[in-house]
């Protein structure tokens, strides 16, 4: 462990020079030295000068679990995998996913409960593995996390010229002297970054209630696909496909099929880790904190299971439309043509989950910064937690200026994930 003492290698250039010089014997001490439960409550955590507002509850936390996690990949991947590899089984494929996702959120959870702390796998791994694995994983972390939400941010651009019809390039300008490929602007992604940034800059409270209303509104539209599935699908789709030549039954492509697609569909439960983040904001972490991680990770592996449930009986896994699994489904074949209206609908859901997917994403990416500053490995200042606003604002602005950028230049990597994710 470093010597609290010691000045902080960021604080003059002086200072960073040597610290510099200093590298291999710096790395040999600290690669492999772990810190304690105990220094990261207490010592590590004063380096943010005020502390963070104890303001969140259970009810918190399944918002914010249920929000990070259901954004638009279920639209997506339930098609792919039950297309492609689970056939009508893909229901079983969300299942066994959201049993893995379950096992790994007890882990985040007992690590919370002992050491509720706002720095997530980075914390955990700081008191286990020592400071390099921490290193290393909140480096990754933090660039998977902004690459990731430029690319969500995008999506949104799509899914909401959906629900108004519109085709989102209208939305989108190129800008001439920038090289092709990275002219894209899309405006509609960049402001709502910008308002999100500011939202989670301003209160994590007030955060929460704007998260519970979008998630409220996106589960409802999640609910409505699925009555109409149920009321509108047909039991036979589980066990026949159209084409009698293709394989039929349950599980066309048998068990390793149906594990294929549950790795497929694992993306749309990526999120929860993001509510671990939340730990050091809730007023009583031993009861909080297992029933906002695990109890939304259960939450959300039921809904997903209707879901998938809904799309396998509206048509036969072998007719299903790859790119537009839930919009083809209602919308696609003779005599569907009235229900070309619930593209829109899909399109307005989805939206939404985007919005919450990305604010939690936000808050998660901040936290992990302000505790990589508390452990000094990036300069103190992103430590910074502000007396009046009880919230990380150093890490949570900066963060969202880099993101801000990536959204607007960033027009191929985002394409890539987008295309890749969604
Ligand atoms: N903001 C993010 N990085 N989100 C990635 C999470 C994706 C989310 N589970 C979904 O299915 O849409």
């Amino acid at each position: 462990m470093e010597n609290p003492q010691q000045a902080s290698s960021f604080s003059s250039l002086h200072a960073y020079l040597r610290a510099l010089s200093q590298t291999p014997s710096r790395l040999a001490r600290r690669a492999c030295s772990v810190s304690t439960s105990y220094e990261e409550m207490s010592q590590a955590r004063s380096r943010s000068g005020s502390d963070m507002a104890r303001t969140l509850r259970w009810p918190d936390l399944v918002g914010f679990g249920l929000g990070g996690m259901v954004g638009a990949g279920v639209f997506v991947t339930t098609g792919h995998a039950a297309r492609l590899y689970a056939g009508p089984a893909v229901v079983v494929s969300y299942a066994i996913a959201g049993l893995c996702a379950l096992l790994s959120a007890f882990c985040y959870t007992e690590f919370a409960v002992d050491m509720p702390v706002a720095g997530g796998a980075f914390s955990y791994l700081r008191v286990t593995f020592g400071e390099f694995a921490a290193f290393l994983t909140g480096a990754n972390l933090i660039m998977e996390y902004v690459t990731s939400n430029a690319a969500v941010a995008r999506s949104l651009t799509g899914y909401m010229g959906a629900t108004v019809g519109v085709s989102s390039t209208s939305w989108r300008f190129s800008v001439g002297w920038l090289p092709e490929g990275f002219n894209e602007i899309d405006l509609v992604a960049v402001g709502v970054v910008l308002i999100i940034t500011l939202t989670i800059c301003y209160s994590t409270r007030d955060s929460s209630v704007v998260n519970i209303v979008l998630t409220t509104l996106h589960l409802s539209f999640i609910a409505f696909v699925i009555l109409i599935g149920f009321s509108k699908g047909d039991w036979k789709n589980f066990t026949e496909p159209a084409d009698p030549k293709h394989p039929g039954g349950f599980s066309p492509y048998g068990v390793s099929g149906v594990f294929n697609g549950a790795a497929m569909v694992y993306l749309s439960y990526i999120g929860y880790d993001a509510v671990s983040t939340m730990a050091e904001e809730v007023k009583n972490p031993v009861k909080d904190i297992p029933i906002g991680v695990s109890g939304s990770v259960i939450l959300v592996t039921v809904i997903y299971c209707l879901m998938a449930a809904s799309m396998s009986m509206l048509m036969p896994y072998d007719l299903i439309d790859v790119d537009a699994p839930f919009t083809a489904a209602f919308s696609g074949g003779a005599g569907r043509r009235r229900w070309r209206w619930v593209s829109n609908v899909i399109g307005g859901g989805a939206s939404f989950g985007i919005l919450t997917s990305l604010m939690v994403a936000m808050l998660g990416q901040a936290r992990y910064m302000c505790v990589i500053g508390r452990s000094r490995v990036v300069p103190a200042w992103f430590a910074r937690v502000h007396p009046s606003t009880s919230t990380p604002v150093n890490a949570s602005a900066f963060l969202g200026r880099l993101l801000t950028l990536y959204t607007i230049i960033d027009h191929f990597i985002c394409c890539y994930f987008n295309s890749y994710l969604f």
